[in-house]
Formats: structure tokens, C-alpha cells, sequence
């Protein structure tokens, strides 16, 4: 009978990465008691002699906890150690043959990069696909033509789900920090993940192997059980705009509550509207920090509730930093909240910003029209500088939809009418006044909002958390424009910042103006 195996952590050796004072053994068995489900012994350069005498010890290791051992490319190999199995790429011996030399018993797996090479593995009997290449890497030369990154990967495993019934994990770059990501990212539009990631460089290189593989396999549990994608493709319900409202008011009352605990924000975010940002999260209930070195990433990353990165004023010497606080963002699944500050006025930004969605995707876009526009490929909507103009989109509920759907994020639309969506339920929403258009900054001090209620809620009910953001912003410049000291943007910014701190739950849900769209 063909062995069970579990894909969810799946580790591909490399004995060059193994140090002088281990063996590669060693490090199988650590890798092994840190949560490796699966393991593929990977050797382009040993003699036959050398490699079986390798997959022979490692055979040791692999049975004595159950853990199934393939072999890479070398059917010769696997068959004189009697391996669980082999994995194969496309240049390699063809399926169907190494099939017929090994047998229905033994687990054979094979590389596809594209959806036609997904279905003839399928066709020719493949146990498990192995997708790539994720993300480059330095373990193996790879082709810039080669990298899909999670949406390419997904494109393929949408297309082997409608094939049949199909296993698959990721390969290519995947890491730590990364994990949670691309496997919400690459889930299909119905929800189903892929069965979890093989990874060389993320515990083959690490110092301690057991410990890498502890937090990959705990990364791979969160992506299955606990992120928002994972419980939107379990259980979700379509939401009422009343529904949708109370669950708002109940994240504000949360964060307003807190006993001293405030939300901690750190922003990544523009020059202009750093002090408006700054006291707009503290009046909101948040705690701002404004920490840009990549250097401090690490450190502040633990205590950190939230992340806003806001490219408004993005210079190159920025996004070291951006990159830094998003990664380390990510290990902590931690909530990101993007605002593509006028992406489509340069390649520089817009470039910038596909770059981040792949390399670390975002809980939350937050953009005006323009902004989707060009974050969606459509020339709909045009910009002057940072701000969108013209009628904005014939179906702005369409854009923010598709737009949430293709990025597995909450969109939060900023314009005359606000629009956000979680890809299934969206709303408009009809706060807010005039008077935040003359001001600057007043987009940004959304972002903020977002990011200081969304933490609360970040993976359960996201959307609750955006809306709950956007509304309190919107609802304190109704306040503001009224307030009898308003006489223009001047006065303007100060009793906004005021009416902020003076939002309640009770306020918010008795003046929110959302309705379905
Ligand atoms: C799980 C998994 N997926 C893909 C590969 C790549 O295999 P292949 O295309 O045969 O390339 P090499 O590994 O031989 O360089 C893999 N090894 N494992
Ligand atoms: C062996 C291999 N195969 C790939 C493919 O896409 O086919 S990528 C790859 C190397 C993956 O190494 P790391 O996890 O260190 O990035």
C-alpha cells in the first residue's frame, strides 16, 4: 500500500547547506521533532555510492518517526534503499515511466510551473505537485521567467482543482515570513489552500533547525485554522449593512475601553502627514510610532498591533525600511494597512507597490479611486498628483470587490461616497464632508484609523475593523465642520483631531450612513 504522507511542512535537503559540525542526518532529525512532515532528499552533485549511503541514513532518521523519505530525480537511488518515493521535475524520467519502474505503491511527486504541466502530472498518475517557483531563490539558479509568485502559483492550482482532485504544496523562496502569506494568498476562489509549503534555505541554513521548523509549521497551522482566510472559506456569512455596523461600533468600543492598553501603530508612512497621523491615532484611542530604520524592525516588531505603510513621499533610501517592518509584520501576523499614496504617477511607486503585495501581501488597501484604478490595470479613473479626478468608476462596488478578491484583502475606497469590501459583502458609506478634501493628510489619517481599530479584529472580522476606521474618521469631520470655530481647513484640522477623541460607539453606530452596494 502507498504510505500516507502529510505535505503541510515539507523539507527538501541540500548537504551544502549542512555545517561542519553536523551531519546532514542531524539536521533531518531536528527538522524532523520541529514539525517536518515530509522529506526529500535533494543531491545534484553526490556519486550513486555516496547518495545511497546518504539516503540510507537518512532512512534511519525518517522511519524511526514515521516520516515518509523521497528521493529526488533518481529513481536508481530510491529503489536500492527501498524510499518512500521520488519527486520528479519535467526534464527528468516521465511520470508514466518512473511509475511503471517504482509501482503504485511508492509516492511520486512532480514539479509544474504552469497550468498545462499541472494537468498532465494529474493525467499521468501524479501523487502531489510540487508549484513553482514561488519566489527566487538563491538555492537554486532559477529563470526570472520561471517565478510566478503567489499569483502565478495560484493560477496554476485553480486550474489543477478543476482538473480532479489534486495535492500540491508551494516551492521556491518560501520562509517564515512569508508562509502565512502565500498560503492565503494562493487559497482558490473557493477557499481551498494548498496542502502546505517545501522549503530548502528556511531550516536547512538555519542555525537552530528544529526551532525554524517550530515556527514554519506553526505559521502553516495559522494560515490553515486561524487566518482571516482561512475562516472566510469555512465559515463565511454574507453580511447585512446593520450587521456589519454593530460588529464596527463593538471594535470601537474595544479599543476606546482599553485600560491604558492602547494599540501600538507603527507607521512607515509620508512626510507630509506624519504629525497629523501621529495625533489622529492617539485621539482615536491608538498609540503612534513612527520608527523607519530597517534596523529597528525586529526589535519593535513583537509589541507592534498594527502596521501602516503609506507611500505618499517614498524615496529609495524608504524601502529597506518598508520591507523590513513588513516582514517582520508577517512573522507576527501582524495586521498591514497599505495606502498606495498616487501609485500611478510613477513606475518608481507603482513598481514598488506590486512588488510588497507579492513579496508580502497586505490585510487591508486603502486607496482613493485613482489608486484602485491603477492598482487593478484600468484606465478608467485618472489622477492629478496624489488625488484621483472625474466621476471615479461607473461600478465603484465592482472595483473594490474585484480588487479585494484578486489581493485576499479588505479594500477600503476612499471618494465622494466610501466604498469597502471584503470580496463578497460590500458597502458604501455615506459619512463624511467637504471639508476633509481641503485639508491634507485627511486620506492618510484613514489609513491610521484603520490600522488602530483593525488590530482587535485583524483575523476574525477585518472588514468590521476597516469599516470601523473609515466611519470614525468620516463621522469626526461631520462633527468638526460644524463645530462653531470651524471658519475654513485651518480651524478645520485642529476640531477634527478634537472630534476624534470625543467619538463614541454610541455615536459612531447611531450616525453611520452604510448601506449594501
Ligand atoms: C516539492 C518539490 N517541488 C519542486 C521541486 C523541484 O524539482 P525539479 O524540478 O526536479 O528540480 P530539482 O529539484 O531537481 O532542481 C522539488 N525538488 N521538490
Ligand atoms: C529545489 C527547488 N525547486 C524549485 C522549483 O520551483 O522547482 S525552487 C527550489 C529551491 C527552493 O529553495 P528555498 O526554499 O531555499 O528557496
Amino acid at each position: 500500500m502507498k504510505p500516507d504522507f502529510n505535505l503541510t511542512l515539507y523539507l527538501v535537503t541540500d548537504s551544502g547547506m549542512v555545517p561542519a559540525d553536523k551531519t546532514l542526518a542531524q539536521i533531518v532529525d531536528e527538522a524532523i521533532q520541529g514539525g517536518v512532515t515530509i522529506v526529500q532528499l535533494r543531491e545534484k552533485t553526490a556519486d550513486t555510492g555516496a547518495f545511497i549511503a546518504l539516503a540510507r541514513s537518512l532512512q534511519k532518521v525518517t522511519k524511526n518517526y514515521g516520516v515518509p523519505l523521497l528521493i529526488n530525480d533518481r529513481i536508481d537511488v530510491a529503489l536500492a534503499i527501498d524510499a518512500d518515493g521520488v519527486h520528479i521535475g519535467q526534464d527528468d524520467m516521465s511520470l508514466v515511466e518512473a511509475r511503471r519502474i517504482l509501482g503504485p505503491n511508492k509516492i511520486i511527486g512532480m514539479s509544474v510551473q504552469t497550468a498545462a504541466e499541472a494537468e498532465a502530472a494529474m493525467c499521468d498518475g501524479a501523487d502531489y505537485l510540487g508549484i513553482g517557483v514561488c519566489f527566487d531563490t538563491e538555492t537554486k539558479q532559477i529563470s526570472t521567467d520561471a517565478l510566478r509568485g503567489p499569483a502565478g502559483v495560484r493560477q496554476v492550482w485553480e486550474h489543477a482543482l478543476e482538473v480532479g482532485p489534486v495535492r500540491a504544496v508551494t516551492i521556491g523562496g518560501v520562509n517564515e515570513y512569508n508562509a502565512v502569506h502565500v498560503l492565503d494568498y494562493t487559497r482558490s476562489a473557493k477557499g481551498v489552500p494548498l496542502e502546505g509549503v517545501a522549503v530548502v534555505s528556511a531550516i536547512m541554513a538555519a542555525e537552530d533547525p528544529c526551532a525554524a521548523a517550530k515556527v514554519l509549521r506553526s505559521q502553516v497551522s495559522f494560515a490553515m485554522e486561524r487566518s482571516w482566510a482561512s475562516k472566510q472559506a469555512t465559515a463565511y456569512v454574507d453580511r447585512s449593512a446593520a450587521s456589519v455596523c454593530q460588529a464596527a461600533a463593538g471594535v470601537v468600543a474595544r479599543v476606546r475601553a482599553t485600560d491604558g492598553a492602547r494599540p501600538l501603530v507603527q507607521h512607515m508612512t509620508n512626510a507630509v502627514v506624519m504629525n497629523d497621523c501621529a495625533n489622529a491615532c492617539l485621539a482615536l484611542g491608538g498609540s503612534p510610532i513612527m520608527a523607519p530604520a530597517a534596523e529597528e524592525q525586529a526589535d519593535l516588531a513583537r509589541n507592534v498591533s498594527a502596521l501602516v505603510v503609506n507611500i505618499g513621499t517614498l524615496t529609495s533610501a524608504q524601502i529597506p525600511g518598508i520591507r523590513a517592518a513588513m516582514r517582520c509584520a508577517r512573522l507576527y501576523n501582524t495586521p498591514i494597512v497599505l495606502d498606495p499614496v498616487g501609485m500611478g504617477i510613477s513606475t518608481f511607486r507603482k513598481s514598488f507597490v506590486y512588488e510588497i503585495l507579492r513579496d508580502y501581501g497586505v490585510h487591508v488597501i486603502k486607496a482613493n479611486a485613482g489608486e484602485v484604478a491603477s492598482l487593478l490595470g484600468s484606465d478608467e479613473v485618472s489622477m492629478q498628483g496624489v488625488d484621483s479626478i472625474g466621476a471615479g468608476f461607473s461600478d465603484p462596488a465592482a472595483a473594490v470587490s474585484a480588487l479585494s478578491r484578486r489581493h485576499r484583502c479588505i479594500v477600503v475606497m476612499t471618494g465622494r461616497a466610501d466604498y469597502v469590501s471584503d470580496g463578497t459583502s460590500t458597502f458604501a458609506v455615506r459619512n463624511g464632508h467637504p471639508m476633509q478634501a481641503c485639508i491634507s493628510g485627511s486620506g492618510c489619517m484613514v489609513g491610521t484609523a484603520v490600522a488602530t481599530f483593525i488590530q482587535t479584529v485583524a483575523h476574525e472580522d477585518p472588514l468590521a475593523g476597516a469599516l470601523a476606521g473609515l466611519v470614525a474618521v468620516n463621522v469626526a469631520a461631520e462633527h468638526a465642520a460644524v463645530s462653531a470655530d470651524v471658519r475654513g481647513p485651518g480651524t478645520f484640522r485642529p476640531a477634527f483631531i478634537d472630534e476624534m477623541h470625543r467619538l463614541s460607539d454610541d455615536i459612531l453606530l447611531s450616525e453611520m450612513r452604510v448601506e449594501r452596494a
